[in-house]
């Protein structure tokens, strides 16, 4: 899949070392990061913006796969970072992340992740909704902390991808809505008090976009409601969030632009836009989760029981499934995989990828072409870094995978494979009585 991921004799190779040899030693399922790979995604957005002269933050979606060693490096190459719960700020704080450079976005903050924002004071909160913004009203008063905030809106746009990873249309759950008004409404009511400082906009239009067209569309938009508030209101943007969304390669039918291929897009439209209001070109943010650490991501597996129906179907399990990427289930998501320890056979035959839970529907992947497949086995699912361990569940009660980081021909335990005895460490025996 990516010029890092290389079949060196029998074996396939991420980040200069032996997949079947990873496997062996540190067990399966195993999530494995190419470290250079999360790297030189993260440097094309961020060199992309210098090229282009422009203020930018560029903030890791942490909601992608947040652990502190990831955001360590994320941390190392100068990202922002977006954070959405309690738990991800948390893991933020233990990676020594500069809290200000964490933004804290959720169409539902409680107090505690509100005040957790406000006493850490991070960066920026992304306000979604008017309870929010009462809550916060309190909260800051009673803190005497003034916090810069961004008003995330519903630009009405529906960009092309699954329903469930849509964000940016009218009819959704998060933000305001810019339409009918709302989006003003909050506005006013933020400019006015003293305890808010309003950086800017921010909209999210979806995941897994391949076409710059939806974000050039979103920019417009933005700018209609901007040329609107300056008139009415004076308001001139220090900053806008253009979200994240930026598509990846899963299998051969995807084909995403080049990473600063978006930023160029984005950038270009933003200055014909500010130029036309004319008001000074806003700071650009942007917020990629998946385009950082989802094609630096390769998930091993052990093949075990193999079953075939004559003239239907043959379906290979492995010891893993939607209990580590429920992206297929749930999504109906595709991946693209191959069995490492055979990389130079040929292609023999098509089988089917099951996973190991007790549901028809944890199939990893449909009608996969591979060599002549025996239990034992490893098979390495390209692509999984993003939305795999970040979304990873209980569900039968397996135990969470490992997660290994390779980087210049080195491996390094980053997440330990959870125990059985961490399974049940929060039950509590039944007492009678
Ligand atoms: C507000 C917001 N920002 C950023 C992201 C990251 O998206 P992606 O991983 O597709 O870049 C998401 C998830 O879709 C999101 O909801
Ligand atoms: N979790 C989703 C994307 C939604 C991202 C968060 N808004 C995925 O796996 O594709």
């Amino acid at each position: 899949m990516t010029e890092r991921i290389t079949k060196v004799a029998e074996n396939l190779n991420v980040g200069g070392i032996d997949t079947v040899k990873l496997a062996k030693k540190h067990g399966t399922p195993l999530f494995i990061y190419d470290i250079n790979k999360v790297r030189e995604n993260a440097q094309a957005f961020v060199h992309t913006f210098q090229r282009l002269g422009v203020n930018s933050q560029v903030a890791y979606a942490s909601k992608a796969f947040s652990s502190i060693a990831i955001l360590q490096v994320v941390k190392e190459e100068g990202l922002s970072l977006d954070v959405v719960s309690q738990g991800e700020l948390h893991t933020a704080l233990q990676a020594g992340f500069p809290t200000d450079r964490i933004h804290m976005h959720g169409n539902n903050k409680s107090i505690e992740e509100l005040e957790m924002a406000i006493e850490n004071k991070i960066g920026c909160i992304v306000v979604d909704n008017f309870y929010e913004i009462e809550l916060l009203e309190h909260l800051l008063e009673k803190y005497n902390h003034k916090m810069s905030v961004l008003i995330r809106v519903t630009p009405g746009i529906e960009a092309h991808t699954h329903d469930y990873i849509l964000t940016g249309q009218e009819d959704s759950k998060f933000g305001f809505d810019l339409s009918n008004g709302q989006a003003e409404q909050a506005l006013m009511r933020l400019m006015t008090n003293e305890y808010f400082h309003v950086e800017g906009i921010h909209c999210h239009i979806g995941s897994q976009i391949f076409e710059t067209t939806g974000f050039v569309m979103a920019v417009k938009k933005l700018f209609d409601a901007i040329g609107k508030w300056n008139k009415n209101h004076g308001f001139i943007p220090e900053v806008l969030n253009l979200g994240g969304g930026f598509g990846i390669k899963y299998t051969d039918e995807d084909e995403p632009r080049p990473l600063g291929h978006y930023v160029e897009a984005l950038v270009e439209e933003v200055k014909e836009q500010a130029n036309q209001l004319q008001i000074p070109i806003p700071e650009i943010w942007i917020e990629p989760g998946r385009a950082i650490v989802g094609d630096a991501g390769t998930t091993l597996y052990n093949i075990g029981s193999i079953k075939e129906i004559p003239g239907v179907r043959k379906y290979v399990s492995v010891d893993g499934g939607m209990t580590d990427n429920i992206r297929p289930a749930l999504y109906n998501a595709k991946y693209a995989a191959v069995v490492a320890n055979k990389v130079n056979e040929p292609l023999e035959e098509t089988v089917s990828i099951a996973g190991k839970c007790c549901e028809s529907g944890d199939m990893l992947i449909w009608d996969l072409q591979v060599p002549k497949v025996e239990s034992g086995d490893i098979l390495a699912v390209f692509s999984t870094g993003a939305y795999g361990y970040a979304m990873a569940n209980h569900y039968n009660r397996f135990p969470k995978a490992a997660v290994v980081f390779v980087e210049d021909g080195q491996d390094q335990l980053v997440v330990k494979r959870e125990q059985y005895n961490e399974l049940t460490r929060l039950d509590l025996p039944y007492e009678r009585g």
